[in-house]
Formats: C-alpha cells, sequence, structure tokens
C-alpha cells in the first residue's frame, strides 16, 4: 500500500523540512489539502504552496481540491506543478468535464466522494479516471475520527474495478493511524492519506508502524 503523507498537518514553520523527512522515511506520494472555505469550512492553501512544494521534493504531489468551482483551479494547479488534481463530485454539476478539463492539462485524474455520497455517482466516470479518492471523514479538518463503515465502500469499488476490468487507483483519506490502517488495506485500497498520525509523531517512526499494520 502506498502511503501519503498529508501536509495539513506538518509544521508550517518548518515546512521544508517536514517534507524532507517524510520522504526519505520512504512516503510515496505527498498529499495537500485545498480548502476555499466554501465547499469546506476551512482555509487552506491556493496554488502557489504547490508551486513553492515542487521544486523542494520528488514525491509526485496528490492535490486534494475541497474547493467549490473545482474547474476554474484546474490550470493554476496544473501549472504550479501537481501530478494528481482530485476533484469532488459534490462541488460540481458538470464533473465529467471538469476530470476533461485535468486530463486536458497533462496531469492524473481524480475524483472524490464525501461519506454520505454512494458510489453510483462515479459510475459514468470510472473508465476516463486515475484515481478515485473514498473520504473517511467528512472533509474540512485533520484529526477526525475514522468512519468504519467506508471500509465497506472500499471493498465495493474494488469489486466494480475489477468486474468492469479497470486499473485506477483506490485511495483513503481521514483518520488513518496504526488502528485503522489494517482495515482499509485489507478492504482493498492502493493509496492511505495519513496527517495528524504521521505528523504527531516522528514521522519516520510513524510511516513505520503504518507499513506495519498495513501488511
Ligand atoms: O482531506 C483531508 C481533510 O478533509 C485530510 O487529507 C485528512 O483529514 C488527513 O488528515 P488526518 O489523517 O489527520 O485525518
Ligand atoms: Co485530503
Amino acid at each position: 500500500m502506498k502511503l501519503a503523507p498529508s501536509i495539513l498537518s506538518a509544521d508550517f514553520a518548518n515546512l521544508q523540512r517536514d517534507v524532507q523527512v517524510v520522504e526519505q522515511a520512504g512516503a510515496d506520494l505527498l498529499h495537500v489539502d485545498i480548502m476555499d472555505g466554501h465547499f469546506v469550512p476551512n482555509l487552506t492553501f491556493g496554488p502557489g504552496m504547490v508551486a513553492a512544494l515542487r521544486p523542494i521534493t520528488s514525491l509526485p504531489l496528490d492535490v486534494h481540491l475541497m474547493v467549490a468551482d473545482p474547474q476554474a483551479w484546474i490550470t493554476p494547479f496544473a501549472t504550479a506543478g501537481a501530478d494528481t488534481l482530485l476533484i469532488h463530485v459534490e462541488a460540481t454539476a458538470h464533473i465529467f468535464h471538469a476530470v476533461q478539463l485535468i486530463k486536458a492539462a497533462g496531469v492524473k485524474a481524480g475524483v472524490v466522494v464525501n461519506p454520505g455520497t454512494p458510489l453510483s455517482q462515479l459510475e459514468e466516470l470510472l473508465p476516463i479516471l486515475d484515481q478515485v479518492l473514498i473520504m473517511t471523514v467528512n472533509p474540512g479538518f485533520g484529526g477526525q475520527p475514522f468512519l468504519p463503515a467506508m471500509a465497506e465502500k472500499v471493498a465495493r469499488l474494488v469489486t466494480v474495478r475489477k468486474q468492469l476490468g479497470l486499473h485506477f487507483e483506490i485511495e483513503v483519506d481521514g483518520g488513518v493511524n496504526d488502528h485503522t490502517i489494517a482495515t482499509v488495506a485489507k478492504a482493498g485500497a492502493d493509496i492511505a492519506v495519513a496527517g495528524s498520525y504521521v505528523f504527531n509523531g516522528a514521522p519516520a517512526h510513524q510511516l513505520e508502524t503504518l507499513r506495519a499494520f498495513a501488511k
């Protein structure tokens, strides 16, 4: 399973240090949570953050756009250096078009579903996606408890992927720690995002523990 530390819980005053620590500890991706104060009730970073991260790490930048009107932000974040742009199915009436715009921008395309959003909303999109992100908390804040019912949602998507013969990666985000990672690994998730668990301890040790429990 790939591990994607979320910089949401990093020390912003020492961000370069924290990014380099998780890269050296073998993180697979760097997850960047973009919140606009509208789609979710919290405010974080803009494309300038992605542009600042790009030269200091060779990790792929997994950019989670929790924004209203995601179409407006695709070009700025792709230009800034995002490797994957993940947009919420709930955030636009034109999700298929938004995915087409991401692909036209030359980056990987992912769609995110909130805990209350059924997988059926992804049906027409799955063949054109590189990634599907299943939220395992309600989006907006780090440090929330994992929603156990979401593991079954992951397992259902694994089955659908197999039935359709597709190869998109399945990612989970929220509340992943040493107690919950085995559940999502067993359900078949390919990528786990972890913010507070990684950065509220010694990141290298925390990542090693996650890796051990994911086996
Ligand atoms: O998208 C997010 C919140 O909306 C974050 O990526 C997620 O919450 C990670 O933080 P933690 O591991 O602390 O739950
Ligand atoms: Co996220």
